[in-house]
C-alpha cells in the first residue's frame, strides 16, 4: 500500500530583475512510506506563505492515508479543513497534494499519466503565448515583441492592453488600449489569434466600451472582462457582444463552474489544475464542459511541474481549444528544474512521456534553490504596463 509518510511545501525562489513575477516557486513533494516521491506545484506570488501553512496542515491530514484513495483524501481535507470550498489557500494546498499523488500513481504503473486519464485524442497540444509582453509600453514596443512571439512560430499570442486601468477606463485609456491592439493585430496579421487579457480588472460599463473597439481586431476570445464575481454584469456583457468569453482561472469548486455553464455566461473555461483541486477534480469540471459544448482552454501560469501535467490532460480531453503557455518567457532554472523535458515546437507541446506528470525532477537543483519564505515580493504584475502600478 503505498502509505503517505511525508508531504512537505518547499519555496525555491531565485531574485530575478527581468521576471520578478516569476521569481518564486512552490514545489510540493509527497512521500510515501516505501519511498515513492511525487511532485506537485501551487502558487507563486500573491499567497505563496499561507498556502505553505496550509501544506502543513495537509501533511498532518493526510499521513499514513493511501495516496491512490484521491476521492476519500479529497473528502477528508474537504471534512478536516471546513472552509476548503471557498478558500484559494485550501483548494491550492490541496491541488498540489493531488497532483503529486497523481505523479507517484503514474510512476507507479510506470505511464505517463494520461494513459490513465484517457489516453491520447491529440499528439500536438496547441499554445498560445504568454509572459512575452514583460516592460512593452508603446504600441510598437508590443508589435515588436508580438512579431518575436511570430517568428518562435506561435499562432496565437494573448496580452493585458489596458496598463493600469482598474474598474473603469476613461477615453484616453480606451484611446492607449485600442493603439497597442491595432499594432499588433497589424503586426502578426490576421492568420494568428490575438486573446485579450482584462484580468477582471473592469465594471460592466468600461468593459462594453472596451469590446466596442475590440471586435473589429476579431481576437479569439476576451478573458474576465469583468470582475470575476460580477455574475450580474457579465450577464449584460454578454448581451451585448458576439465576442467569445473564457474565464475562470480564480474558480476553486466545479459547482462554481457549473453556475457559469449553466447560464451560458463562459465559451472557454479557463480553471486551472493548481487552483482547481488538481487533476482529479480538473476532470470532472472537464466532463460538465464536455456536456455545455465549452471548450477547455486551461490556465497555465505558474511552473513547470503544473506545466506538464496540465499538458498530461491537454492531449487526453475532447474539448480542447488552446493551452496557455509561458513556458519560454519563464526564468531559465524553472526549465531547469524539469531538464527543459516540455518544449516548445513551433508554438505547440507534445504530451510528456516520462512516467508520472511526465517530467524528470533535477532534485539536485532543490537545494541550491530553496529559501526560508516569500522574499522576493512579486513587484509590479506582469499585466501592467510597466512604470503604471505602485509596487507596495
Ligand atoms: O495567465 C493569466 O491568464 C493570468 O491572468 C496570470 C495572472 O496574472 C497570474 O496568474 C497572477 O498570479
Ligand atoms: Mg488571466
Amino acid at each position: 500500500m503505498t502509505k503517505i509518510s511525508d508531504v512537505e511545501a518547499i519555496l525555491l525562489g531565485k531574485e530575478i530583475t527581468s521576471a520578478k513575477w516569476a521569481s518564486l516557486m512552490v514545489l510540493v513533494r509527497v512521500v510515501t512510506t516505501d519511498g515513492r516521491i511525487g511532485y506537485g506545484e501551487t502558487v507563486t506570488a500573491l499567497r505563496a506563505n499561507a498556502v505553505v501553512d496550509l501544506v502543513k496542515k495537509i501533511n498532518k491530514v493526510m499521513k499514513g492515508k493511501d495516496v491512490f484513495d484521491l476521492e476519500k483524501n479529497k473528502m477528508e481535507w474537504y471534512k478536516q479543513d471546513f472552509n476548503m470550498s471557498i478558500s484559494l489557500e485550501s483548494t491550492t494546498a490541496y491541488s498540489a497534494f493531488d497532483i503529486a499523488s497523481w505523479d507517484i500513481i503514474g510512476k507507479e504503473f510506470g505511464v505517463p499519466i494520461y494513459k490513465l486519464l484517457g489516453g491520447k485524442y491529440r499528439d500536438r497540444i496547441k499554445l498560445y503565448a504568454n509572459g512575452w509582453y514583460q516592460n512593452a509600453v508603446t504600441p510598437e514596443d508590443f508589435a515588436e515583441k508580438a512579431k518575436e512571439v511570430v517568428k518562435r512560430g506561435y499562432k496565437a499570442l494573448k496580452f493585458d492592453p489596458f496598463g493600469s486601468y482598474f474598474h473603469f477606463i476613461d477615453k484616453k485609456g480606451l484611446k492607449e488600449a485600442e493603439e497597442r491592439v491595432k499594432a499588433v493585430r497589424e503586426a502578426v496579421g490576421d492568420d494568428v489569434d490575438i486573446l485579450i487579457e482584462h484580468h477582471g480588472r473592469f465594471n460592466v460599463d468600461s468593459a462594453i466600451e472596451i469590446a466596442k473597439i475590440l471586435e473589429k481586431y476579431n481576437p479569439l476570445f476576451v478573458e474576465e472582462p469583468v470582475h470575476p464575481e460580477d455574475v450580474e454584469g457579465l450577464r449584460k456583457y454578454r448581451s451585448f457582444t458576439k465576442l467569445k468569453i473564457a474565464l475562470g482561472e480564480r474558480i476553486i469548486t466545479k459547482t462554481q463552474a457549473l453556475e457559469f455553464m449553466k447560464e451560458g455566461l463562459v465559451d472557454y473555461l479557463q480553471i486551472d489544475l493548481y487552483r482547481i483541486g488538481g487533476v482529479t477534480e480538473a476532470k470532472k469540471v472537464v466532463g460538465i464542459a464536455e456536456a455545455f459544448d465549452v471548450l477547455m482552454a486551461f490556465h497555465n501560469a505558474q511552473g513547470p511541474i503544473l506545466n506538464a501535467v496540465t499538458l498530461q490532460l491537454d492531449t487526453v480531453i475532447p474539448n480542447f481549444l488552446i493551452q496557455e503557455s509561458f513556458y519560454e518567457w519563464f526564468p531559465s532554472w524553472k526549465r531547469e528544474l524539469i531538464r527543459d523535458s516540455t518544449p516548445v515546437e513551433n508554438g505547440e507541446a507534445l504530451v510528456p512521456e516520462k512516467p508520472g506528470i511526465g517530467v524528470d525532477f533535477n532534485e539536485k537543483m532543490i537545494e541550491e534553490l530553496r529559501v526560508k519564505e516569500e522574499v522576493f515580493e512579486p513587484g509590479e504584475p506582469l499585466w501592467v504596463v510597466k512604470g503604471t502600478w505602485k509596487d507596495y
